[in-house]
């Protein structure tokens, strides 16, 4: 845990009487690609909003590169599903505020420029610059909503399923990017998603999480595959198959007896699978 460069330790959170999470413990390594997975309304996001800084756990906490986390900033960038553009302003200007706030007081005008066009060229989206929001596609806006993230030089990237919104095609461009973008920057990440192929794709460990309320941290899974991944080829490698399997075997067998248990009142609490397989 110690040498972590990001650590949840011993996370609750409860919402009034909801309690959603129970003792979330993750260590994640510098430069590590993490995806985090789990049924719909288990409380990946509110893992995701605690890191980010804006939900305060109720117990537990978090540390980024050695300092605790109780408010946002901007060594954590978050992107969302719903692109978060400022409709009024040009996909450039989208970009230029948010790295005006952050080096205005250490890089000049020009370099700064220079920054904005570079994020935006690595996210393909050089042609675009005055654009506003309103005139580009949905994953078009995802980009711009990546560059910028990119853009802040953030310790962790947090990406709150930043493609549950695209169709098919765009999403894979998009994920192509983001994975080729990282390996050139070795960015720590905390994704959510819910697709199974997306998170072995793009993944170092995926990490499951076992149903609310009380939800945890049920398995985590290494993912051996070595890096540049080609998603075709993928499609015929063992160790890619077996990885999905074990996590569609998570999420639709063992979280479903736990369900199906909890339904006969046989177990008290969904977490019975919280210790790490
Ligand atoms: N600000 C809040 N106030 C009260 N309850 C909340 C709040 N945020 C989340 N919750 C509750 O916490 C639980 C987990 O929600 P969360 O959005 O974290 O789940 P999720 O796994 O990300 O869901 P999904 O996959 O559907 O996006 C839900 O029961 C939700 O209603």
């Amino acid at each position: 845990m110690s040498n972590a460069y990001l650590s949840l330790s011993r996370v609750d959170m409860a919402f009034g009487a909801n309690v959603v999470l129970k003792g979330i413990d993750l260590a994640v390594q510098r430069g590590e690609f993490i995806s985090l997975i789990g049924h719909s309304g288990c409380g990946k996001s509110t893992v995701l909003n605690i890191v980010a800084g804006l939900l305060k756990a109720s117990s537990g906490g978090v540390i980024v590169d050695g300092r605790e986390v109780n408010a946002p900033g901007p060594d954590r960038a978050v992107v969302f599903q719903n692109h978060s553009l400022l409709p009024w302003l040009t996909v450039y200007q989208n970009v230029e505020l948010a790295v005006d706030k952050i080096f205005r007081g250490s890089r000049t005008k020009a370099e700064r420029k220079d920054w904005i066009l570079h994020n935006l060229a690595m996210v393909n989206m050089s042609h675009a610059l005055e654009r506003l929001p309103s005139e580009i596609s949905g994953g078009m806006k995802q980009r711009v909503g990546i560059a910028r993230a990119l853009a802040m030089e953030p310790k962790v990237l947090l990406l709150d399923e930043p493609f549950g919104a695209l169709d098919a095609l765009t999403r894979a461009h998009l994920q192509d990017e983001v994975i080729r973008i990282q390996s050139e920057l070795g960015n720590t990440v905390l994704m959510i998603t819910h697709d199974v192929d997306e998170a072995v794709l793009m993944s170092d460990r995926v990490v499951m999480m076992t149903n609310g309320p009380a939800a945890t941290i049920g398995q985590v899974m290494e993912v051996p595959l070595e890096r540049p991944r080609n998603r075709i080829a993928l499609a015929e490698n063992p160790a890619y198959n077996h990885c999905r399997q074990e996590i569609l075997s998570f999420l639709y067998e063992k979280q479903r007896k736990v369900e199906v248990l909890a339904a006969r009142g046989s177990v008290r609490t969904p977490s019975l699978l919280s210790s790490r397989a």
